[in-house]
């Protein structure tokens, strides 16, 4: 099984701006991992939910143009619902944002029932350093593209992290597909 898929004209730079544009002016909180836990050390952004802001929802119609094609050409799960909010993530160097190796499935109702994980790069590459997304389907690290508007599609149960942003900001989308139990 192929386990990391790219798309990597997901969204335009255009695009990409635009939804940093709407992002901006809506309040962020401090970003919790799955069941709401906070721990710093693990992960340090600030987040912001899609489904809050206002002029957002043709985005959704691309994320979900996106993980069906993903889905259709290369994982073929047994996906019926996008049942949390996508989510914008600012890393900051100012606070080494960072995500540490995780997997996406969680233990709460919602985060068990992911099934694919779609994280798009929304910022351009030469205005951070670090901030590299990174996964682990097996035994290496494989590194994601990092363009503006890349998308990166994997099962949600495969290690990730992002690397500590070093200068500048990096935002990201994320998104996860839900379904019926692995079987
Ligand atoms: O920002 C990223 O590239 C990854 C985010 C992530 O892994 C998550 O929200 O679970
Ligand atoms: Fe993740």
């Amino acid at each position: 099984m192929i386990a990391v898929h790219t798309d990597p004209l997901a969204f335009s730079a255009t695009e990409c701006i635009e939804i940093l544009g709407l992002v901006a002016s809506a309040p962020t909180q401090d970003a919790g991992l799955v069941r709401q836990q906070r721990d710093h050390n693990l992960r340090r952004a600030d987040l912001v939910w899609l489904d809050d802001v206002p002029g957002a929802d043709w985005v959704m119609g691309r994320i979900i143009e996106v993980v069906r094609r993903a889905n259709a050409s290369v994982f073929m799960f047994d996906i019926n619902a996008f049942e949390e909010s996508p989510q914008v993530a600012c890393y900051d160097a100012a606070r080494e944002g960072h995500f540490d190796w995780h997997s996406d499935i969680g233990a709460g109702p919602l985060a068990a029932r992911r099934k694919l994980t779609m994280v798009v790069q929304l910022s351009d590459p030469s205005t951070y350093s670090g901030g590299e997304l990174q996964l682990m389907p097996g035994a290496g690290i494989i590194p994601a593209r990092s363009e503006q508007g890349a998308a990166t599609v994997f099962p949600g149960f495969v290690l990730h992290r992002v690397t500590p942003v070093t200068s500048g900001m990096r935002y990201s989308l994320t998104v996860w597909a839900h379904g019926p139990a692995f079987r």
